[in-house]
């Protein structure tokens, strides 16, 4: 299957698979302290990430014009990720077709030129490779299995990629429904909010058909920075889950730190400052810390869907008993949070759960 996406920027240059190589053990070595003025997307990583190299060569769009038969893509689900996503796609030079729930979602990406498919079942059987981006394991098997569902458009020779955040089970089971039709299935959930999105630097979790994960690979590389393949699925569903459950707790603390250090006297903006020059350190609270300081919480990554993925995050320790006390108590939080009316915020927004009186005096 060939590669039909034409060069548009540098970025493109990124994503040719000439350009995209496996670090040896050796490669490992080369350090940031060897090479302190390089980016860091020139450092090498474990062998089982794949980074992109900078390149200045225009093997792919020379390749690409020889194209008779470009690889057509379908994208299902244009939220918060998917729209970016499918629109980097599109202006890489792939043929995009789209469909969403709320149609209206679509005319953004089919005035770049993408193709509008009334039904996930249509973009599947349009399409070589369809990727979706849903809201929840609900949507996600809905979207895949229910009426009009992609799995009726599937067929061998065909692949369909989720890149949706959803729980083992549910993977699995969209899994076989993809794979009773003889196509292939790659979960591929996504690290990463919208700036990663828009910008194509998303970090892709990925387990399932090898083969798949291989044709995919420079369509991962336009929307993303860095893939990991996990082996079987189920594995990139976990480990999303893990870092998602991570996350939620690493802002619950936060948020509890900026109104402890406020209602002490201190300057909440100072502690960010602090915070981010010490060992605990993380782009998340730079990036997020002022504006939670002035209560506001732009949306990049919705609150509802923070506390879905605690929920999940609970049911898969549950599944291994392993306890994990905090995320549960952080799940609590976030669902305070949704209680009152901030499911669209911003997940940073769970900090306002801690600013209520719980127990209001009458
Ligand atoms: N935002 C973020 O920072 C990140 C989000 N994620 C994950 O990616 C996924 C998408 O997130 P995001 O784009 O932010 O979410 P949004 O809520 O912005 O988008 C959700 C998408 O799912 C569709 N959808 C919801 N319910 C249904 C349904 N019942 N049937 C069909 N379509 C449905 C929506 O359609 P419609 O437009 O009609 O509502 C929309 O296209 C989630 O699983 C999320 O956890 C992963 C990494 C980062
Ligand atoms: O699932 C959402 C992840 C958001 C992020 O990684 O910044």
């Amino acid at each position: 299957m060939a590669i039909s996406c034409l060069s548009w920027s540098s970025k493109k240059l990124f994503s040719s698979p000439q350009n995209t190589r496996t670090c040896s053990a050796a490669a490992i070595t080369m350090s940031s302290s060897l090479c302190p003025s390089l980016p860091t997307h020139f450092y090498c990583k474990p062998i089982f990430s794949i980074p992109k190299f900078q390149s200045f060569s225009s093997q792919i769009s020379a390749s690409a014009t020889k194209d008779e038969n470009p690889t057509r893509l379908g994208f299902l689900g244009l939220g918060i990720m998917g729209s970016p996503m499918a629109q980097n796609l599109i202006k890489s030079g792939c043929d995009v077709a789209v469909w969403n729930r709320t149609k209206s979602k679509c005319d953004p990406l089919i005035s770049l030129g993408a193709k509008y498919m009334s039904s996930p079942e249509e973009v599947a059987a349009s399409c070589d490779i369809t990727f979706a981006m849903l809201a929840d394991p609900e949507s996600a098997a809905d979207v895949a299995c229910g009426r009009n569902g992609a799995v009726n458009g599937m067929s061998p020779g065909k692949g369909y990629v989720d890149v949706s955040t959803v729980d083992v089970t549910t993977s699995k089971l969209i899994c076989g429904k993809i794979k009773a039709t003889g196509a292939l299935f790659l979960e591929a959930p996504v690290s990463g909010s919208k700036k990663p999105a828009e910008d194509g630097q998303l970090i892709f979790l990925t387990a399932g058909d090898k083969s798949l994960y291989d044709t995919v690979s420079p369509y991962l590389d336009i929307m993303g920075k860095s893939r990991f393949y996990l082996g079987e699925v189920g594995n990139g569903a976990a480990m999303k889950l893990v870092v998602n459950m991570i996350m939620g707790s690493m802002m619950a603390s936060f948020s509890e730190g900026l109104l402890l250090s406020e209602k002490v006297g201190l300057d909440p903006k100072v502690l960010v400052e602090v915070v981010s020059q010490g060992a605990i350190s993380a782009p998340m609270f730079s990036m997020k810390g002022p504006s939670m300081v002035q209560s506001k919480y732009p949306t990049a990554f919705p609150l509802k869907h923070q506390q879905k993925d605690l929920r999940l995050a609970l049911g898969l320790a549950e599944s291994v008993s392993q306890p994990i006390p905090i995320a549960a108590a952080t799940n609590e939080l976030y669902k305070v949070a949704k209680s009152y009316g901030l499911s669209d915020h911003d997940f940073s927004a769970v900090i306002e759960a801690l600013k209520a009186k719980l127990h209001p005096q009458t």
